[in-house]
């Protein structure tokens, strides 16, 4: 690939400075006979990507300009095979030098920055999608050249209208990351798609993470139609919903009033609204409230009354991976009051999904230590099947635990209300840090033929 010209020390892009003019050696040939020449040529041909090998030529609508490799730079093309040049001869066809001019447009984001960024710099343009939001995880090197970085991204990538720089702090309890706009639209309201659902959402103020697409699907295809299922850590609903739209009833609960608001407004987005009941309430309390409300909501159609089985959730959903163990606590005598109509060997108690991380070399023991430790009527290793989910730094791994929830447990003689609602983390609510609109009219164009693609 040809590469632009060298802009270091560019602070704000001006894409003027990416010309070049190329100088080609080309053969005029007649038009009847490019197909021809083309074939005797091989290593000759110029053969850059994006360009053509054979022009129009200039001075005649009979002839065309086949293209030299730059390597061939003289008029008397000494350094091509005896092959070409016998076809040359033989036909008399002349050489001419052919100017090709390249512009911004031409090259890649790769090429771009690395002919602006410090020789040697790797170049930092991976990126993750949102909707119309691109997420780059800047490295503290490159800040001084942010914008420009958001500026080519935004630039030359189809579908994308805001560049965002996400920054490592993250708001402790909401879980969503401090990020700032580098270049295009200051519009995070996102819509993505994931698991046949629509899901809307501010990625400024709730926490969304594609990556966690797999982890999603492989627990709703877990659950069966007509279970009962409890989110406990919902977020804007990428577990609840999906799980709704496959029949399950769903109790889905976010802390975050944000999440709060976009889960309900996804649930009427994917028409389950029959099917969730959302709260935004602290994780303890919800499950509390949640197990009652299902029982509550039983009895009103009959269902535990009819029987003497005792029904309730058929899993419970705990992706708080930093502390969702701390809150097993709260798991400890909930059923406590049921144990009569429980203890029938018919009825099995929920199982669990609890998410977390860990930094141990022997991460099952560590975590089975921690929830252990947690529940006070420690469970057997076997009880629990642990399931690595993703790598999230080179030395911290995700993880998902699954466990039935064991009687000893459900049934302690212990009052969950003592537990009480234990705000675990002050919550800190990060401004996000908006920049003045780019290239508006660049940006206008791009939503205009976006138009229909993005109302997924
Ligand atoms: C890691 S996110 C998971 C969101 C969603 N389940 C997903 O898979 O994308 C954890 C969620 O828990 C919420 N959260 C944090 N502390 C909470 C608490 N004490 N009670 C309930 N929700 C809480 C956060 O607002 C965040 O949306």
């Amino acid at each position: 690939m040809i590469p632009p010209p060298i802009q270091r020390g560019m602070t704000v892009l001006n894409r003027d400075l990416f010309r070049r003019d190329v100088s080609v050696i080309g053969v005029r040939v007649p038009t009847s006979l490019t197909a021809k020449f083309l074939k005797v040529l091989n290593k000759e041909l110029f053969n850059q990507p994006k360009l053509r090998n054979v022009v129009e030529d200039p001075g005649s609508n009979l002839s065309k300009i086949v293209l030299m490799n730059l390597n061939v730079q003289s008029l008397d093309l000494s350094n091509i095979s005896n092959e070409a040049k016998d076809f040359i001869n033989t036909e008399g066809l002349g050489v001419v030098k052919h100017s090709i001019e390249l512009k911004y447009d031409y090259w890649g984001v790769d090429d771009i920055l690395k002919a602006i960024l410090p020789e040697g710099s790797e170049s930092p343009s991976s990126f993750t999608q949102i909707g119309h939001i691109a997420h780059i995880n800047l490295r503290d090197e490159f800040l001084p050249w942010k914008h420009i970085i958001g500026q080519v991204i935004l630039d030359k990538t189809p579908n994308i209208l805001t560049v965002v720089n996400k920054t490592d702090i993250i708001d402790s309890t909401y879980r969503f990351f401090k990020m700032e706009i580098l270049a295009g639209e200051n519009n995070m309201i996102a819509e993505v798609k994931e698991s046949n659902c629509r899901f809307r959402f501010d990625f400024s103020q709730v926490y969304w993470n594609s990556r966690l697409h797999t982890e999603h699907d492989r627990l709703v295809k877990m659950f069966k139609k007509g279970e009962y299922i409890c989110d406990v850590f919902a977020g804007v609903g990428p577990f609840a919903i999906p799980t709704a739209k496959k029949g399950c009833i769903v109790y889905a609960n976010d802390l975050n009033p944000m999440s709060y608001k976009y889960l309900q407004e996804n649930i009427l987005l994917n028409k389950v609204n029959n099917k969730i009941h959302p709260y935004n309430l602290d994780g303890r309390d919800f499950i509390k409230k949640a197990v009652q409300d299902l029982e509550n909501s039983l009895n009103v159609v009959g269902e535990t009354k009819a029987s003497s089985e005792f029904r309730t959730f058929n899993h419970f959903i705990m992706n708080l991976p930093a502390t969702a163990i701390e809150f097993l606590d709260v798991f400890k005598g909930l059923y406590k009051d049921k144990e009569s109509s429980i203890k029938n060997p018919h009825v099995d108690l929920p199982m669990i999904h609890c998410h977390c991380f860990s930094k141990s070399v022997t991460p099952e023991t560590e975590i089975i230590e921690r929830i252990n430790s947690i529940i006070t009527y420690p469970m057997q290793a076997d009880k629990f099947k642990i399931h690595f989910v993703r790598k999230v730094a080179p030395n911290k791994d995700m993880f998902c635990v699954s466990f039935r929830l064991s009687q000893e447990v459900a049934f302690a003689n212990e009052s969950n209300d003592d537990i009480g609602v234990v705000d675990t983390f002050p919550h800190k609510n990060e401004e996000v840090n908006v920049f003045e609109k780019t290239d508006e009219q660049n940006l206008t164009s791009k939503r205009r033929k976006l138009e229909g693609k993005i109302n997924i």
